[in-house]
């Protein structure tokens, strides 16, 4: 069945909207923040990542941001560019804002934490006049990230690019991506992304993600039936809930429910996760592929950046996904 409708003749596969950062990985895993010395510098930022994901599966894919005016915002634009995502509507910020830092902290595989350096950020700085209506129309998707909601003025472009998407018929992914950092209250995020959410086709996002948007409402169960019938009230056509390594549920408009299984991995560390799935069942539905497969995709990118170092550098190539799901079903992966 066909759920989404990609329009054929555009030249875009997917613009993402929103942060652009620096992860700084802890070298020394299995280790507290406190004892670790060394980190390694990547590019990073939830709708990076996917949109690095992307582009490593062969799509064309752009991005609508601003990056500060200093190294750090230039190796951000380099490394995308070498991964031919197109920066021509990524602004270099004059206001004296930072580079956002996300320090991760492996204290084992299963006990990770990120310490996010965010006062004064440039991704946050976007504003409604960075969004190009013109740019938006000519891509087939825009995928927006909640943590972009969080501030104006970047607030107010999510939303003008999200009202140029429904003019031109580009289908809109939403990665809820709660980051508690920059939001001032758990109520005020609840109503930010509710009101963009009712404007998205497809809702990606963890079970506490969908719990926080709910805190008005009476779902005390955390039943995923119920909250993924709420959005087919509005726009949405697919609602995707993840529940880390017990995999994932996607149910359609139409009715369907899918639970999407997991692959073994050897996890260095557990981000990554989720923005590696959202790239790879993202490009299964952009490939007009059943649903099953494209959790399929997602599950077996997350098991490979899970298992390696960064999140966005890991990001797997459509060959490196095919090796480990063959791998996985003839029992040469087995998890650690
Ligand atoms: N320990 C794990 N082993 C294998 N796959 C995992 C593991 N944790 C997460 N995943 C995969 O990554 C997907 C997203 O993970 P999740 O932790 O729910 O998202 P997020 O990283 O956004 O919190 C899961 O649906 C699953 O496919
Ligand atoms: O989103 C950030 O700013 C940090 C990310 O780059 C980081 O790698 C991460 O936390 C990924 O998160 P996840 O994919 O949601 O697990």
């Amino acid at each position: 069945m066909n759920h989404l409708t990609f329009h054929p003749n555009k030249k875009m596969d997917m613009i993402a909207l929103g942060r652009l950062c620096i992860d700084l990985n802890a070298n020394e895993i299995n280790r507290p923040m406190e004892e670790t010395m060394t980190f390694t510098k990547y590019v990073g930022g939830s709708p990076a990542n996917i949109a690095i994901g992307l582009a490593r599966l062969g799509r064309k894919t752009g991005f609508i941001g601003r990056v500060a005016d200093d190294p750090m915002g230039r190796f951000i634009v380099n490394y995308l560019e070498k991964n031919q995502i197109d920066t021509s509507n990524v602004i270099t910020d004059q206001s004296g804002a930072v580079t956002g830092l996300a320090f991760t902290e492996i204290k084992s595989p299963t006990d990770c934490s990120i310490l996010m350096y965010r006062d004064n950020v440039a991704d946050l700085k976007l504003e409604p006049k960075d969004v190009s209506e013109e740019y938006i129309k000519n891509s087939k998707s825009l995928l927006i990230s909640g943590t972009a909601l969080a501030k104006s003025p970047s607030r107010e472009a999510v939303f003008l690019a999200l009202d140029y998407a429904r003019k031109h018929e580009v289908i809109v992914f939403f990665d809820l991506d709660y980051r508690p950092y920059t939001w001032t209250s758990p109520e005020e995020t609840a109503i930010y992304y509710n009101l963009a959410a009712e404007k998205c086709d497809v809702i990606i996002g963890t079970r506490d993600e969908f719990d926080l948007m709910e805190c008005f409402e009476n779902n005390v169960a955390h039943d995923d039936d119920v909250t993924a019938k709420k959005w087919f009230k509005y726009h949405a056509k697919i609602v995707v809930i993840k529940h880390g390594k017990e995999g994932s549920i996607a149910y359609t408009k139409e009715g369907e429910r899918f639970e999407g299984t997991i692959f073994p991995a050897k996890v260095l560390k557990t981000f990554g996760a989720g923005d590696s799935y959202a790239a790879g069942f993202i490009y299964g539905l952009m490939n007009g592929w059943e649903i099953p497969r494209s959790m399929e995709y997602g599950a077996a990118a997350a098991s490979i950046v899970i298992s390696s170092h960064s999140s966005s550098d890991a990001m797997p190539t459509v060959e490196q996904i095919e090796s480990y799901i063959h791998k996985c079903k003839n029992g040469e992966i087995v998890t650690a």
